[in-house]
């Protein structure tokens, strides 16, 4: 378990990590919000121009329908003053229709609904009685209106707009109205139609029963279709804009207005879709001019994230060679400017000092003899191992305190440890800088001597033994050592034999009296 949880990354790692993360969240956000704040904008104006121009639209209308009314209102005048003049209605209907452009066509129509004059005459409806629903509603109002767009007898989608003749005593004597072509080109459609149709915003118009009657696609023109806003909403505002779904199935922004002497609604549409387009090439902008920010931003926190980490890294890393020389050196060389990594940096350094400083008792305690503070067998191991490495040659002398038992026996064991540390004394003495000396256990010694010749070997074994048989010691007095001495050669193999060889040397020194040093290989010479 412990093993798993056994991290794996490091903190610059971790770090830049985190870097990159966060820039890369920030610009999704930076764009997540341009995307909304700009699309809401979008739609926002995008109605707001639709009900802007729908507005327009219904009120060039509106203007067209009162200016129509008023010029039906002026020919009923005339027409008025001399209605049996059928010259006259002739030329007023004829002037009508020419020359204000308004009207497709222009009839005067009497009381009982018979056609007195019409222009075109190409219609050839003089003399006929009109039967249409507009008619008849235009002869029972005996008022101003604008009819229901209906289709004619000529099978044109029509709307009838009159205005009620009467003589100069106040006799009703019919009506003089002019037809708009929905379908053909009519003044209307040129008002509708010339305006717009720029950046796919499109245009239709229906009567209060949501009949079309005018449209981009002419098709459309008099089929039904369904209500854009309730006729409470409509009543309520006399224009607005909406976002519709319904539409061709797509999403579109809308707004409208109301032509309220004809009862009539102009919508103008545009898509959703093409409304929001803009939005990519904006985010592509923005996104373009973001990315050399981008990429500075990520470098510098790349840049600090390294220098953060960098000191906590390299502090890590040495934290696993605590026990190598010299770590506490290369810990003072990080550089670890600021405080939390110069505070990890002094606790490691501290604690590497007190470390080493302890390990450095314990191997002095391990290797050395408690007695005399001479090497133990451990030490000596140690020395031998930096030997064999380095492949001096060297000899060995191994030593033993003649008649030891005795010393013991007669003074005490005491007695015993204090001769055992004077001949160590001694030893040092009587050695050379280079040479090691080593309590072998109870009262032997040994003493390698790294470069030593067997001359060399024999003098130095000569006055060591010299040296020890000439100094008296409390209590004790006189007292001898036997040595015997070997040597080792590089390319002589393992140690081991070498002082086995020092050993027997050290046995036949003992056999032959005692106080005597014999060189391995030769025959013990008795004492001078
Ligand atoms: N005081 C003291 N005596 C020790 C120590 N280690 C060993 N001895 C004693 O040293 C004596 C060694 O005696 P032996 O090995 O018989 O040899 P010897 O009496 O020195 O005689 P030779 O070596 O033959 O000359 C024993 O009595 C041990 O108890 C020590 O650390 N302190």
């Amino acid at each position: 378990m412990i093993g798993r949880l056994r991290p794996r990354t490091d903190l610059r790692t971790l770090i830049t990590l985190l870097a990159v993360a966060s820039i890369v969240i920030t610009l999704a956000n930076a764009l997540y919000a341009t995307w909304r704040v700009q699309r809401a904008e979008l739609i926002e104006n995008t109605l707001e121009n639709n009900r802007v121009y729908a507005a327009k639209l219904a009120s060039t209308t509106e203007l067209f329908f009162q200016l129509a009314q008023s010029q039906l209102r002026f020919s009923a005048n005339t027409i008025g003053k001399d209605f049996d003049d059928d010259a006259l209605l002739q030329s007023e209907v004829d002037r009508l229709r020419e020359q204000t452009s308004s009207f497709n066509s222009v009839a005067v129509i009497d009381a009982n609904g018979f056609v007195r004059a019409i222009s075109p005459e190409s219609l050839t409806l003089k003399g006929m009685h009109l039967d249409s629903d507009s008619s008849h509603a235009a002869l029972t109002a005996r008022a101003p209106m604008i009819g229901k767009p209906s289709i004619s007898a000529a099978n044109n989608l029509i709307v009838f707009i009159s205005t009620p003749i009467w003589s100069r005593d106040g006799r009703y004597l019919g009506y003089v109205g002019g037809t708009l072509y929905l379908k053909k080109k009519s003044i209307l459609n040129s008002l509708l139609g010339e305006q717009y149709y720029r950046d796919d915003t499109s245009l239709y118009v229906v009567d209060s029963d949501n009949q079309v009657l005018y449209h981009q696609n002419g098709k459309r023109v008099g089929q039904t279709i369904a209500p854009l806003v309730d006729d409470k909403t409509l009543d309520a505002n006399k224009n607005g804009a909406l976002e519709i779904d319904h539409l061709d199935n797509a999403s579109m922004l809308a707004g409208y207005a109301t032509v309220p002497t004809a009862g009539w609604l102009v919508v103008a549409l545009k898509p959703t879709l093409t409304t929001l387009q803009p939005l990519t090439g904006l985010l592509f902008n923005v996104l373009r001019h973001s990315v050399p920010f981008v990429l500075l931003t990520l470098l510098a926190s790349m840049v600090l994230a390294r220098l953060i980490a960098s000191p906590l890294w390299q502090l890590a890393r040495r934290a696993g060679q605590m026990e190598e020389p010299g770590v506490s050196e290369e810990i003072g060389a990080i550089r670890s400017w600021y405080f939390e990594a110069a505070q990890i940096k002094r606790a490691m350094r501290t604690g590497i000092l007190s470390m080493q400083d302890k390990i450095g008792r314990l191997r002095s305690e391990v290797q050395s003899d408690p007695l005399t503070g001479l090497l133990n067998r451990r030490g000596l191991s140690s020395v031998l191992d930096y030997l064999l490495a380095t492949q001096q040659p060297f000899a060995i002398l191994a030593m033993d305190i003649d008649h030891f038992k005795r010393i013991n026996d007669n003074w005490g064991h005491d007695v015993g440890d204090r001769v055992i540390q004077q001949v160590a004394i001694e030893l040092n003495n009587a050695s050379r800088q280079t040479d090691v000396v080593c309590r072998n256990g109870g009262e032997e010694f040994l003493m390698i001597l790294p470069g030593a010749q067997p001359e060399i070997a024999r003098t130095i074994a000569e006055r060591v033994r010299q040296s020890i048989f000439q100094s008296s010691i409390e209590q004790v007095g006189q007292i001898s050592i036997s040595i015997g001495v070997s040597f080792w050669q590089p390319g002589d193999g393992p140690f081991g034999p070498f002082f086995k060889q020092a050993d027997d040397a050290l046995y036949q020194a003992k056999h032959a009296g005692r106080n005597r040093v014999v060189i391995a290989g030769t025959v013990a010479e008795p004492l001078l």
